[in-house]
């Protein structure tokens, strides 16, 4: 089997309910995990009208007032949750052309003096006044609620593509009240006239285990990092949501599921705003990869050498994942997002990843 790929597989989700056809899904999965690291989803389990009815409200968010917007910005939040005006994240270290929100699952913060800080990583989310935006709230936590579901259906299938049980990676995750995973709302205007560069988000690994991507427009603009290097667009298609594979997850699989590089290009010059919302599928914070290490079998394993190993790429490594917990390994790849956010929230780490304090630019106040 070539281990390149020139395109994503799109993979229908209603095989897993079909006992004749979930086979065939199954060797599909396990295909686009090992070579890929990307697939479409379609036929997902997530209601069409609430992805309709959060689709219809994103341009009416991004038009709020400032002021409204800078009232529940990232930098109150200790949790990185809020708004984030455009230019205020860096990826490597340069400056992203995107503005959004960062709203994560319900979940109240476990934090308590003595405990590491990382546990401040998941708390509250930061809502806009619900009688500027009615029936907002309430349709993100619908949408955000099913796609958690479906995550957690999704690791059982990943488990069974790897012929493990499907409770194998179950060790990865708390109780659904001690969890939380985080979605973000996300706009990519067109660039001005004489803008330096067209990095809508430089390239990059997620760092969680799944992420589910709904193109909230059809801008094309998404693009994945092939083996040879090559960049492969990863065009919207109605009705399907993109997943891929964080750090965590490749490091938890011992590389058999693929993080793959990736990256968002700007939309043209005279085009309208691209819009997109991803979901980040958390594991434990307390947990340390390194000392769960699950077996796989043999002939699964030998996927893993005919695929080959990718180019080295420009991409943000979360390479602490061997030795740190979870929480820490998330909370410095946050700080080194968001620096304004840290520096308010974790001066230590602030000072540690800046010296020189904050940034000319990417900073968000
Ligand atoms: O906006 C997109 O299509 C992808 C965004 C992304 O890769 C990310 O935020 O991690
Ligand atoms: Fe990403």
């Amino acid at each position: 089997m070539a281990a390149n790929f020139s395109s994503i597989p799109v993979l229908d989700y209603s095989q897993v309910s079909d006992p004749t056809r979930k086979s065939k899904f199954i060797a599909q999965l396990r295909h686009a995990l090992i070579n890929v690291g990307f697939l479409y989803l379609s036929n997902s389990p997530v209601a069409q009208r609430d992805i309709d009815a959060l689709i219809d409200h994103i341009p009416r968010l991004f038009a709020l007032p400032q002021e409204a917007k800078d009232k529940i910005r990232m930098a109150n939040s200790p949790h990185f949750l809020g708004y984030s005006k455009l230019g205020a994240e860096l990826t490597r270290g340069k400056t992203d052309h995107r503005e959004q929100f960062d709203i994560a699952t319900p979940h109240t913060c476990r934090w308590k003096p003595g405990d590491p800080d990382y546990l401040k990583l998941w708390g509250p989310s930061q809502w806009p006044d619900e009688n500027m935006l009615p029936g907002f709230k309430d349709v993100m936590e619908r949408y955000l609620a099913q796609v958690q579901a479906l995550g957690y259906k999704f690791i059982g299938l990943l488990a069974e593509a790897f012929s493990l049980p499907s409770d194998a990676l179950a060790r990865f995750y708390d109780s659904d009240e001690l969890m939380q995973h985080r979605g973000k709302i996300v706009k990519y205007p067109t660039p001005v006239d004489n803008a330096a560069s067209d990095q809508g988000v430089g390239p990059h690994y997620d760092a969680g285990f799944l992420t589910f991507l709904l193109q909230a427009s059809p801008h094309p603009g998404l693009q994945v990092q092939n083996l040879s290097g090559q960049w492969i667009d990863v065009p919207p298609i109605p009705g399907t949501f993109v997943v891929n594979i964080g750090k965590a997850l490749e490091f938890a699989t011992q590389g058999l599921a693929r993080a793959t590089s990736h990256r968002v290009l700007s939309p043209p010059k005279g085009s309208t705003p691209r819009y997109s919302v991803p979901f980040f599928q958390n594991i434990s914070l307390n947990v340390r990869l390194a000392d769960e290490v699950l077996q796989f079998p043999p002939d699964i394993l030998k996927l893993k050498e005919q695929r080959g190993t990718a180019s080295a790429t420009d991409s943000v490594n979360f390479t602490e994942f061997d030795r740190e917990p979870s929480g820490q390994v998330n909370l410095i790849g946050r700080v080194k997002s968001h620096p304004d956010v840290a520096e308010m929230h974790y001066p230590e780490l602030f000072r540690q990843f800046f010296p020189q304090g904050l940034p000319a630019q990417g900073s968000a106040y």
